[in-house]
């Protein structure tokens, strides 16, 4: 539903500055009625991407078709199959919920029973049931964000953009949207394609794509991922973990890595992880807070395939190949 061939874009440069190439060769498909999560560290390019797919950015080079409509040659066609959610609010927060919903179905030429119809479904699956005249302005962060997504649903897109739509709300609000995200998606089997910081809400996905530096790194199901990474793997956290992750590397032998307070050793040898739980804590007991065995997450995933963890740029990390370098 979504083709993306060899989208490269680079940002002109200011002032004397080399240009900044925010996407390199992206070629990416995203099926009919599946529901892709584009993650990726800062800086990778999600934004540009979702600037160049909702038409307000002109890539450098490539195509990109929606629909089979070509996004660059017939903007209109591609357009009319798609709705987007900003991360920035786009509802008039001084006007009530129905009447947000109407001026935006009218916009898109709906009236009349029709109107009402679609906006009584909206209320139906969104939890705005009894808040028809409330002003946006005046509910929780969570329930406005389901006025949007309930506006944007209104004209049955066939293809819908999410740029980060929950960031900023609490866990429960975050789930309640997801929640109602979903079952419209599969419902509708709407094509979704949302940008997302958050691992938990990836678990929902059909497939994940992962952005470095404006390469696609990685584009599989959410369990493939994690089979990427296979087996269990052993965490340590420490205070200081940036002085002790060099030395539990150097003592076990074995490739580890640094995130924040966390030391991951992911390839345990075959002999299994309590002979090396039992060398950690002989050798560094004193150093350490917590020691845990776990299956990998998503999130565990991502930072081995980009070295960063997802909201903050290239933390202090000590990679597998420095340590080892180091020994
Ligand atoms: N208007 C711009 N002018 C110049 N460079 C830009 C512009 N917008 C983005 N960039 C650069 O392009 C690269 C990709 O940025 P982009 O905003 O697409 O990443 P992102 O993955 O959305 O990051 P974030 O998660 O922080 O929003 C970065 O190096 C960024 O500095």
């Amino acid at each position: 539903m979504i083709r993306i061939d060899d989208l490269s874009h680079a940002y002109p440069g200011r002032r004397g500055k080399p240009a900044r190439l925010a996407l390199r060769d992206l070629t990416l498909g995203v099926a009919e009625g599946s529901f892709t999560i584009l993650a990726g560290p800062n800086g990778s390019g999600k934004s540009t991407l979702f600037r160049i797919l909702c038409g307000l950015c002109l890539p450098s080079s490539g195509r990109v078709r929606i629909g089979g409509h070509d996004l660059l040659a017939a903007p209109a066609a591609a357009r009319a199959l798609m709705s987007v959610v900003f991360q920035s609010p786009a509802v008039d927060k001084q006007l009530s919920v129905a009447e947000n919903l109407a001026l935006h179905g009218r916009l898109y030429g709906l009236s009349g029973k029709a109107l009402a119809a679609r906006r009584d479904e909206a209320l139906a699956w969104s939890g705005l049931e009894g808040r028809l005249g409330d002003r946006v302005g005046t509910l929780s962060g969570g329930l406005a964000r389901q006025v949007e997504l309930a506006k944007c649903l209104l004209t049955y897109p066939r293809v819908l953009l999410l740029d980060e739509p929950t960031s900023g709300l609490d866990p429960a609000a975050r789930r309640a949207f997801l929640d109602a995200l979903t079952a419209i998606q599969r419902q509708r089997k709407m094509t979704v394609l949302m940008t997302s910081h958050v691992f938990s809400e990836a678990e929902d996905a059909d497939k994940v794509a992962i952005l470095r530096d404006g390469d696609l790194l990685a584009h599989d199901s959410p369990a493939a991922l994690r089979r990427q990474l296979g087996r269990d793997m052993l965490v340590v956290t420490a205070r200081d973990a940036e002085a002790l992750a060099p030395r539990l590397g150097q003592t076990l032998g074995l490739a580890v890595s640094r995130h924040g307070a966390e030391i991951r050793i992911e390839a345990i040898p075959a002999s299994g992880p309590v002979p090396l739980i039992d060398a950690i804590l002989s050798a560094f007991r004193g150093d350490i807070q917590s020691i845990a065995v776990r299956q990998p997450t998503l999130e565990d995933v991502f930072i081995h395939i980009t070295g960063t963890t997802a909201s903050r740029p290239r933390p202090g990390s000590v990679s597998a190949a420095s340590v080892e370098a180091a020994q």
